[in-house]
């Protein structure tokens, strides 16, 4: 198996669409070993509590760091090694972009803890940090009530980087965040749909041609939607022509 992969939360249900589509053709293929486990396994308790109220007051509640710290010890075999690297989706975390969906295909085993809550006592990744790399994970500048669907986004973004999951590895190659820009538009049969006809270049046969109006395209896309992408790009990619026009 090219990679495992444990999720902790105390919604596994939400967890259901990894069965899915893409993700679940990986599983059966053998290239993924997908796991989710309910975070109150590691209770004990006749109420299976895993929240507590926070230290210093302010409102909701924590997760206690007991069945974290037991899911942790249960997942991670003595000696593993690499070590696992534990994933922690938060509003308080590094963004998520393309380049870590990169990093985290190569990783042999990716552990998701799943908060709720106010999120998770601190001292678990602090623990954790002890035995394995640990990075806190944010999807974007917005709020959510979990970590559950950021695991969801992630692994999309993740097993499609896997050998063999995704079909054409062409579709791999013209991926917008890896050339620096957006995607251009694209069409499909018919010709003309409601007044509205696939521009003309498209259907020319002209490859070169209808390369550069993509090209063209996606420039002119970035720039008005995304002038932050255009910034980065290496001056040799950016012909100002093209923006101009
Ligand atoms: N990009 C992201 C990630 C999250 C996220 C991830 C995990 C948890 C666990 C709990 N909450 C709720 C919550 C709300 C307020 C402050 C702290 N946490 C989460 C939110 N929101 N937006």
């Amino acid at each position: 198996t090219r990679m495992r992969v444990d999720v902790v939360s105390i919604f596994p249900e939400y967890l259901a669409p990894l069965d899915l589509s893409l993700i679940g053709r990986a599983r059966a293929s053998g290239v993924l070993d997908l796991a989710v486990h309910d975070l109150r396994t590691w209770t004990h308790d006749v109420h299976r509590t895993v929240d507590d109220t926070p230290y210093g007051g302010g409102p909701g509640m924590v997760m206690r760091p007991e069945p974290w710290g037991e899911a942790l010890d249960a997942l991670v075999p003595v000696g593993e090694e690499p070590p696992p690297r534990l994933v922690v989706p938060s509003p308080a975390g590094v963004p998520f972009r393309q380049a870590l969906a990169h990093e985290w295909a190569a990783e042999r085993h990716l552990i998701f803890a799943c908060g709720r809550y106010e999120g998770i006592d601190q001292r678990v990744l602090e623990h954790a940090a002890t035995r394995m790399p640990v990075t806190e994970v944010s999807l974007g500048d917005y709020v959510l009530f979990g970590g559950e669907v950021a695991v969801l986004v992630i692994m999309e973004a993740v097993t499609r980087l896997l050998p063999g999951v995704l079909g054409n590895a062409d579709s791999l190659a013209e991926e917008s965040h890896a050339h620096g820009l957006l995607e251009a538009p694209v069409y499909t049969k018919p010709p003309g749909w409601r007044g509205h006809d696939v521009p003309e270049i498209l259907r020319s046969g002209d490859h070169g041609r209808i390369a550069r109006w993509r090209r063209d395209e996606a420039l002119v896309r970035t720039a008005r939607r995304r002038p932050d992408m255009l910034a980065v790009l290496p001056a040799t990619e950016l012909d100002k022509r093209d923006i101009a026009a």
